[in-house]
């Protein structure tokens, strides 16, 4: 469980933001707010289990302080055992209102709770091989294991894993959400999510997406008024297919398969129109009442390939560009699209990312590069999903079914992005991403890619 629409803050950004309120507000006051919800919540879990809670050096640790005095007070039998000595002058004024005695991580004895607050923030390099082991031990001896706003050994803005055990049960973020929380190793080594309020106020135009608001069509509604989905077809029909049928059952008004083939299979209701090249394409896409063009699933990369999404390039229409079609961009990708005028989208999962982009750095910053480079929307897919857009606008999902790891997700994606764009939807990618996690949650384990579209319309009716 992760947070729906949390904002998301990098480590210097949270720091910012606390240096804010201190120069209103005492920091142990916040701090004191910290460990409070970190003892709320661990308390939920105790069951009259003894505690123990592990400080570190820095903040991180005088939260911990704080919180075993309060779960102390609170008439709970807790151990504390540190790192070392508190190195910061919050963490020594809570180590001082603790009073109490403070053992050694390297002698601790596991107990059934334990309570992380080795490192948060302020983690730089990876677990010192003393601590690593030590932690790992306690945490799998452990019933339960809350981490204070990160568990120890993650790196707080990419998730990289610095020496992070497993079998955390819950991680408690304070003020906000870090990247960490939904990107890389993070995705499997916070357990649950739960975020607390501790009197921050962030701003970040960076969140955790959320369920769309979508509206039923109005009673004047009509097939183009709902949305024209044009999908060009290539050398995997069922590919173009599969993605012509995620607009149909995502809601778009009209679906049209631009195909060399007769198009066969896929629903009735999926209009046909042949196309055998580039310079047909290119004519058929000056249809004005067209609301958005998909290509690239199972395109190809040959040179009619490149005939056809050329003539989709230089067609001023809202364009989702999937697969092969980025493949076949490549490097060039930033070129070709800066000279559009209408609005592209890119769905490229992590291989297609890194054939086009030179890019280093986590994957909110990569994405952001991408998507300024190429003034695009990008979707960078995976069991974390970054959406980015080219003003700094940025949505993640990181709690999709990984039953979604099967061939053909990705062009249903394309469809259901297709259909919210040709709907005029402001916020496509985002409802998109929603849709399609949902759908796939609602069809349980092991599905098909074809069996996606058929549970959008439940998960549309979710949203109205
Ligand atoms: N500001 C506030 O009042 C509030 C902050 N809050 C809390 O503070 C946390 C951030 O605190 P923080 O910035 O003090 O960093 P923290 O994560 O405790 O670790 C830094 C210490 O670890 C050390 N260190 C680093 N890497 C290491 C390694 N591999 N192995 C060993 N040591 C290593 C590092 O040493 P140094 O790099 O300086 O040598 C330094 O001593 C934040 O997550 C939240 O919980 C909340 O209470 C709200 C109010
Ligand atoms: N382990 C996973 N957890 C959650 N979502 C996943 C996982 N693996 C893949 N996905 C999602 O499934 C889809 C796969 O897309 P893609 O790789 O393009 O597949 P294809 O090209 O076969 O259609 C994407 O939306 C991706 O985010
Ligand atoms: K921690």
């Amino acid at each position: 469980m992760i947070p729906p629409g949390a904002p998301i803050v990098t480590a210097a950004q949270m720091r910012a933001a606390e240096e804010a309120v201190f120069r209103r507000e005492p920091q142990l006051d916040v701090m004191e707010r910290a460990g409070a919800a970190v003892a709320r919540e661990a308390a939920r879990f105790v069951h009259g289990s003894p505690i123990l809670v592990l400080a570190g050096p820095g903040n991180n640790g005088g939260d911990a302080y704080v919180a075993a005095r309060l779960l102390k007070a609170a008439g709970h039998d807790v151990a504390i055992a540190a790192s070392g000595e508190p190195g910061t002058p919050a963490a020594r004024e809570m180590h001082a209102r603790w009073g109490g005695e403070v053992g050694s991580l390297y002698q601790a004895r596991p107990r059934p709770v334990l309570v992380d607050g080795l490192f948060g923030t302020g983690l730089t390099r990876p677990l010192e091989r003393g601590i690593a082991p030590v932690f790992a031990e306690l945490v799998a001896a452990a019933r339960f294991t809350l981490a204070i706003d990160l568990p120890s050994g993650l790196e707080t803005d990419s998730g990289t894993d610095l020496g992070v055990p497993r079998g955390i049960s819950a991680t408690l973020a304070l003020g906000a959400l870090k990247p960490a929380h939904v990107l890389g190793a993070g995705l499997e080594r916070c357990g649950h999510v739960l975020l607390a309020d501790i009197g921050i106020p962030v701003e970040s135009q960076w969140r955790t997406v959320t369920r769309p608001k979508l509206v039923a069509p109005g009673p004047r509604a009509h097939k183009y008024s709902r949305g024209l989905v044009v999908v060009v077809e290539g050398d995997m029909p069922g590919a173009a297919r599969l993605a012509a049928h995620a607009a149909m059952a995502g809601g778009a008004g009209y679906t049209i398969l631009a195909c060399a083939s007769d198009g066969g299979g896929g629903p009735d209701a999926l209009v046909r129109h042949k196309i055998a090249n580039g310079d047909d394409l290119a004519d058929f896409l000056t249809e004005k009442r067209i609301g958005a063009v998909v290509i690239g699933p199972g395109l190809g990369r040959d040179r009619r390939a490149e005939g056809l999404l050329k003539a989709a390039l230089g067609a001023d229409l809202p364009l989702i560009l999937d697969g092969d079609a980025l493949t076949l961009l490549g490097k060039s990708a930033g070129a070709w699209l800066q000279r559009r005028n209408a609005a592209t989208w890119l769905t490229p999962h992590a291989g297609e990312f890194e054939r086009m982009f030179e890019s280093d750095g986590d994957k909110i910053t990569q994405t952001l590069a991408a998507a300024s480079e190429t003034r695009a929307t990008v979707i960078h897919k995976g069991a974390d999903t970054v959406i980015a857009t080219p003003r700094g606008v940025v949505r993640v999902l990181a709690q999709a079914s990984s039953w979604l790891s099967t061939a053909g997700t990705g062009d249903v994606l394309a469809g259901t992005l297709a259909a919210q764009v040709a709907s005029g939807n402001k916020n496509a990618a985002e409802a998109a991403v929603w849709l399609h996690a949902r759908a796939a949650a609602l069809a349980g384990p092991a599905f098909i890619a074809d069996a996606l579209p058929m549970h959008l319309p439940q998960a549309i009716s979710e949203c109205l």
